[in-house]
């Protein structure tokens, strides 16, 4: 049984043609219990509130009008879908959200047929939604219609512009609804964002009879009787040119994206009209609408912790150590404090980050750039080219996006700008798409970059001391998730000698050399070796790139077994050191090599603890691979220390 609350017409509501023969007081009420539903389902699971707060009257006259699936529905970051979810088949399961094998917290297509297009990552909408609609005209379908729902924060990323640049001039109907609620995960930053304000307050809402005569202007064959009457009306009406006109689409706009009355005609309007070319439809809604805690939060609760439905309040976690970000952002101010030109960039995360701290104390030197991490990167370029030391701050899953810039503008020139990238290895609940797996694979391969990881956030603090220092050449701290160990932290970071790393355990039969996060598992792991007999050292490598080559070599000369640890796929740390013994030739006398990492897929939402028991990087995980070398197959272990994942 189910411990959802009860609610009439939601109770009704199995898939979207449930509700196509809703009349508009149904749709009205379905919607007050979609966004109760939506609330008592987060409070449970914690989760992504305020963007599905802020759409659940448009989710439901989209799947009132359109012919889902069948028509494509894709929602741009897909954070909230939430709402989306629960009309579309997967109201049971809305309690298992970002858990492990619960429902994902984004849209995915192996999840449900009407998610067709999976996101996480922002921006990506228009792009996808075009190559749907050009494949459907390929294929000769009849009337099958593609809906792009984009928020005003993603309608800042490069992507959406290269794709409305592309739709404008193509034939195909694509309908971009554009969400715009004034905020991004933070107020959002830019001429983008002031140009979005300006239009609608040089318009105020239209009124129905004003969206009826633009759309009566706009689509030749209005197909509502309102419409048709005002038609009369609209000739000679001249709305003046939106960016979005000159770019090659239909803009109506901007209207209230809460008023069903409003977006019910606009929808079937578009739906109906056979107009060639892109649509976009401006809406106006409000992020966490109808949920007063949420109305009134700063962030609109955009993420939020389990909470009490009606207080609004999120259970907070016991006071531990701070996190990695918080820390970051500390040494980052130590290191501003004595270098004017210390600088930090983010791409849209400035709480997530630490750079709202950061910017506290240093409000011009801290560079909100909006999702944007491509121009982020070649900004910081930019301003290492003059000589300034730009901190690019960003997770390591969106840096994803910038890797040509990575590359091309800063890697090939050599220029120091200095990479921070939080969030890498395990991430926990966002799952797959925001799991920073890649980082060390992609920046190892680039040619005198220093690749960093701290084994705590003490390290993490001396890093950031390092890379301030480095003036030559790009480099990199990756850290992740969550909070630190909770070690004793000194004012600033003292610089670390690059490309050296520390013995933490003295042992003789096996090594383990492991980098960042995975320092402490495996000190837990040589404890428990040794406690069975199996003398072990432990080494932290510190850097994955230049690896400390005579560390490695007397790890591997002196040691039976050399197990490597990263939170990283193949191709990153392990590669290093494998390329220098395969050179040194010590695997050939016989040493015994373990390289563990992530493994070969993606790994979806759970706990970062499942997680590093999945990806089989943990305490256990590392004592059976070096009894396993040393001879003992298939050990079952059960650790005799205290040492726990
Ligand atoms: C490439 C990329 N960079 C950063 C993010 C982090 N992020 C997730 S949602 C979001 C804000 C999106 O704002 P908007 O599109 O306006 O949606 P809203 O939350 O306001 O509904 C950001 C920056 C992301 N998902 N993808
Ligand atoms: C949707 C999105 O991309 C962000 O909201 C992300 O989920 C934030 O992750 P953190 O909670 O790790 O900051
Ligand atoms: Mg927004």
């Amino acid at each position: 049984m189910s411990d959802r609350p009860s609610t009439p017409l939601l109770d009704t509501v199995r898939v979207p043609a449930d509700i196509r023969g809703f009349n508009r007081d149904q749709l009205r009420q379905l919607a007050d219990e979609l966004r109760a539903e939506t609330v008592s389902a987060v409070s449970v699971t914690g989760g992504h509130l305020g963007a599905g707060l802020g759409v659940v009257e448009l989710s439901v006259a989209i799947h009132h009008v359109f012919d889902t699936p069948r028509d494509r529905l894709i929602w741009d970051v897909g954070h909230q879908c939430y709402p989306h979810k629960i009309l579309t088949g997967r109201r049971e399961r809305i309690r298992t959200l970002r858990q492990k094998d619960g429902l994902s917290g984004f849209t995915k297509r192996d999840e449900s047929e009407y998610d067709p297009f999976g996101a996480a990552h922002s921006s990506t909408s228009i792009s996808a939604g075009l190559g749907m609609a050009v494949a459907s005209r390929l294929k000769g379908e009849e009337e099958r219609r593609v809906i792009a729902v984009i928020g005003d924060g993603a309608m800042s990323a490069g992507m959406a512009y290269e794709a409305m640049n592309n739709a404008g001039a193509m034939p195909d109907r694509l309908i971009v609804i554009l969400n715009d609620n004034d905020m991004s995960i933070a107020p959002p930053t830019g001429a983008m964002s002031a140009y979005l304000s300006r239009l609608i307050s040089s318009r105020s809402y239209r009124s129905l009879r004003d969206i009826a005569k633009q759309m009566a202007r706009v689509f030749p064959k209005p197909l509502e009787q309102a419409a048709r009457r005002a038609e009369e009306f609209a000739r000679g009406l001249v709305t003046g040119g939106t960016l979005f006109e000159e770019l090659g689409f239909y803009y109506v706009g901007p209207i209230d994206g809460h008023n069903l009355d409003h977006l019910l005609p606009v929808l079937l309007n578009v739906r109906d009209a056979d107009q060639d070319g892109p649509v976009l439809i401006h809406i106006v809604t409000q992020k966490g609408k109808g949920y007063p805690p949420a109305e009134k939060a700063a962030d609109k609760y955009h993420g939020v912790a389990k909470f009490d439905v009606v207080t609004g309040a999120q259970v907070k976690p016991a006071a531990g150590a701070p996190s990695y970000t918080n820390v970051y952002a500390d040494a980052l101010i130590a290191e501003a404090e004595h270098d004017p030109r210390v600088l930090a960039v983010t791409a849209a995360m400035p709480t997530g980050t630490g750079l709202d701290r950061f910017g506290r104390r240093f409000p011009d030197r801290v560079f909100d750039v909006g999702i944007a991490e491509q121009h982020a990167v070649t900004f910081a370029a930019g301003l290492a080219a003059e000589g300034m030391k730009p901190f690019a701050t960003i997770y390591s899953t969106f840096l994803q996006r910038a890797y040509d810039q990575v590359v091309h503008d800063v890697a090939i020139q050599r220029l120091p700008v200095r990479f921070a990238i939080d969030r890498a290895g395990l991430v926990g609940a966002d799952g797959a798409t925001h799991m920073g797996s890649f980082d060390l694979t992609y920046l190892c391969c680039l040619p005198d970059f220093v690749v960093m990881a701290p084994a705590d956030e003490a390290e993490l603090m001396h890093m950031v001391a390092t890379a301030a220092q480095i003036d030559d050449r790009p480099s990199a701290v990756r850290y992740p998730r969550g909070e630190g160990l909770g070690v004793p932290l000194p004012a600033r970071g003292t610089p670390l000698e690059i490309g050296r790393g520390r013995i933490l355990r003295e042992g003789t039969k096996v090594a383990i050399l492991a980098l960042g996060s995975r320092v402490a598992d495996a000190l837990k792991a040589g404890e428990e070796l040794t406690a069975r007999g199996y003398s072990t050292t432990v080494a932290d490598a510190r850097f994955a790139k230049p690896i400390d080559a005579d560390l490695v070599r007397r790890l591997a000369s002196e040691h039976e077994v050399l197990i490597t640890i990263e939170e990283n796929a193949i191709g990153g740390f392990a590669s290093q050191v494998t390329q220098l013994l395969c050179d040194g030739a010590l695997i050939e006398r016989g040493l015994k090599l373990r390289p563990m990492m992530l493994p070969d897929l993606f790994i979806d939402h759970a706990s970062p603890r499942d997680q590093v028991e999945m990806a089989g990087l943990g305490v256990q995980a590392i004592v059976a691979k070096a009894l396993e070398a040393l001879g003992h197959n298939d050990v079952d272990v059960v650790l005799t220390t205290n040492s726990r994942a």
